[in-house]
C-alpha cells in the first residue's frame, strides 16, 4: 500500500517520523506492507533529510493525488479550498483519504463523503477531533448499537490552555495564546481556535456521527473565548464553577441542537477538571449510559498517533483495494437523514449574568424587579465590593429559554447605565 502525504508541518512531520520509528510495531499488525512513497509540501527544504530514503519529495501536491501508484492520500496541509480540491481529486482517482482537517470536513464533508461513497473509497479522520481520544471510532464502532442523545465536550486544546493559564496562573490572554502557538497546539490561523470555530467544526462532525444527520456547519451557533474577562473567571470560581469553552450536541424529541459557548461548568463535573491542552468528552447513549473520555486535545505527535491508527485500520480492512470497515459516517448513506433543529424558544439553560452598576440604594431592587416581572427565577445573587462607586452584580438564574434571556437583556443593560451585560450559560447537570 503506497501512501502519499500532503504537507510537512507539525502533524505531517510527526506522522512520517513516527511511522518510521514504529515501523516494526506497525508491520507486526498488518499482512499488507505499507510504504510512504511521496511527500508534497510547499517548503520542500523543511522536509529534506527527514523523510524515508526511498520517498519522493516534491512541492507539487497534484503529482501525489494524480499518481496512479499512490493508494492512500494523507491530507495535512490544512485550510479548506486547496485541501478540498486535492481531496476530491484523490477520491475521484479512486484513492482512500486520511485527514485531520476538521474545517474541511465540517464545511465540505457532504460533498467529499458523497463522492467517496460513489467511488467506494473511505475517508478516515480520527485525528480531526480530540486527537488522543478515539471518539470517532467510539461513535462509529464501540457505541454503534446506541441511540446517542448527548455529547458535551471541551474540544479545543488551545482555548482550554488559554483559559487554564488565565484561571490558574493569572496569565494574560495574549501571552497564553502565544505559548499555545509555540507548543504547536494552535491552528495556522489561531482566530479559529479562540473564536470557537474550530470547536464548532469538531462538534458538527461528532453530531453527524452520533445522530446520523448530514454534516451541516451552517446550523451551529458558536461563540469563543475572546471576550472572557478575568472578573468572570473569578466570579465563576466563587460560585463553584470553572468557565470553559463547551461544545454540545443534543438530540431532544428528535430535534437537534449544536452549539459552542463559554459555559460555567460545576466543579463536581469531570469537565471542570480538564486543564491545559487536554480535551474531555461526556457521552450519553441509551445502552451504555454515561461515559467520559479524557486525553490530549492537540499536538503533532498526538495527532500522528490517530492518523497512523487510521492507516493501520485502512490496511487491515482493505480487500482488493476496497475498504470493508464501517461506513464513513457510521450510518449507511441511505439511512442518513436531516432533522429539525431546536429553536431558541425550545433551548433552555441556567444563565450566569454580570452587570456593572452604580453602587447606590435601590439598584439591587431594580434588577430584582426586572427578573421578577419577566418571571425569571434567580438562583444566586451576589454584589461584589464597591470600586470608585461602581460594583458588579452577579446572578445565576434557574433554567429559562434563550429567547427569554434575550428579552430581558436590554432592561438589565439600562439598569447598568448602558454597560453591556455579560452572560454565559451554566452547564445543565443532566448533560454532563
Ligand atoms: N497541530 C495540531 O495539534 C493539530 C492539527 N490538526 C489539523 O492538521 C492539519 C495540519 O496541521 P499542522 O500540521 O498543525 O499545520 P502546519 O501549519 O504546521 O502544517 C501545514 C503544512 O502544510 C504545508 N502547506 C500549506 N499550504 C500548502 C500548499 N498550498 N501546498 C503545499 N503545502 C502546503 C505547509 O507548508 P510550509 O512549511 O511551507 O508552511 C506545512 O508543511 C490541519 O488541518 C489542522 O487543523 C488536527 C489536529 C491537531
Ligand atoms: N488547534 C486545535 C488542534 C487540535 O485539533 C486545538 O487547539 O484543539
Amino acid at each position: 500500500m503506497k501512501i502519499g502525504v500532503l504537507g510537512f508541518g507539525n502533524v505531517a512531520a510527526a506522522t512520517v517520523q513516527r511511522f518510521v520509528f514504529n515501523r516494526d510495531l506497525i508491520a507486526s499488525k498488518l499482512e499488507t506492507e505499507i510504504e510512504i512513497a511521496k511527500v508534497a509540501t510547499r517548503t520542500v527544504s523543511r522536509a529534506s533529510g527527514l523523510v524515508p530514503q526511498a520517498c519522493v519529495l516534491t512541492d507539487d501536491c497534484w503529482s501525489v493525488v494524480d499518481d496512479p501508484e499512490i493508494d492512500v492520500v494523507i491530507e495535512l496541509i490544512g485550510g479548506v479550498e486547496l485541501a478540498k480540491e486535492l481531496v476530491l481529486r484523490a477520491i475521484a482517482n479512486g484513492k482512500h483519504v486520511i485527514t485531520a482537517n476538521k474545517a474541511l470536513l465540517a464545511t465540505s464533508g457532504e460533498k467529499i463523503l458523497q463522492l467517496a461513497d460513489q467511488k467506494g473509497v473511505c475517508v478516515l479522520f480520527e485525528g480531526a477531533v480530540a486527537v488522543s481520544i478515539p471518539i470517532i471510532k467510539t461513535l462509529k464502532e464501540s457505541a454503534a448499537a446506541n441511540r446517542v442523545s448527548s455529547i458535551v465536550g471541551i474540544l479545543n486544546g488551545t482555548s482550554n490552555y488559554i483559559l487554564s493559564q488565565m484561571s490558574e496562573q493569572g496569565a494574560d490572554f495574549g501571552d497564553a495564546l502565544a505559548q499555545a502557538q509555540q507548543k504547536g497546539y494552535a491552528e495556522a490561523d489561531p482566530a479559529l481556535d479562540v473564536n470557537g470555530e474550530d470547536a464548532a467544526h469538531k462538534i458538527t462532525i461528532l453530531a453527524s456521527l452520533a445522530f446520523g444527520v448530514p454534516v451541516d456547519f451552517d446550523m451551529v451557533r458558536f461563540k469563543g473565548i475572546t471576550e472572557i474577562e478575568r472578573a468572570d473567571i473569578q466570579a465563576a470560581k466563587r460560585l463553584g464553577y470553572e468557565l470553559k469553552l463547551i461544545a454540545q450536541a443534543q438530540l431532544r424529541n428528535d430535534k437537534v441542537s449544536i452549539s459552542v459557548a463559554p459555559t460555567l461548568v460545576p466543579n463536581h463535573s469531570m469537565l471542570a477538571h480538564v486543564r491545559g491542552s487536554m480535551n474531555g468528552i461526556s457521552l450519553a447513549g441509551d445502552l451504555f449510559g454515561p461515559a467520559f473520555f479524557y486525553g490530549s486535545g492537540a499536538g503533532g505527535v498526538q495527532t500522528a498517533s490517530a492518523i497512523l491508527a487510521d492507516l493501520i485500520d485502512l490496511a487491515q480492512s482493505t480487500r482488493d483495494g476496497k475498504y470493508v470497515g464501517a461506513p464513513n459516517m457510521g450510518f449507511k448513506k441511505s439511512a442518513m437523514a436531516g432533522k429539525e433543529y431546536l429553536s431558541s424558544d425550545e433551548c433552555s439553560s441556567q444563565f450566569y449574568l454580570r452587570l456593572k452598576v452604580e453602587d447606590k440604594v435601590g439598584v439591587l431592587a431594580e434588577v430584582s424587579a426586572i427578573f421578577a416581572k419577566a418571571d425569571v427565577s434567580v438562583s444566586t445573587l451576589l454584589q461584589d465590593e464597591s470600586r470608585e462607586g461602581m460594583t458588579d452584580l452577579i446572578a445565576t438564574t434557574h433554567a429559562i429559554s434563550t429567547s427569554k434571556l434575550q428579552s430581558i437583556l436590554p432592561l438589565l443593560q439600562d439598569a447598568a447605565g448602558g454597560h453591556p451585560v455579560v452572560t454565559y450559560p451554566v452547564l445543565d447537570e443532566r448533560a454532563d
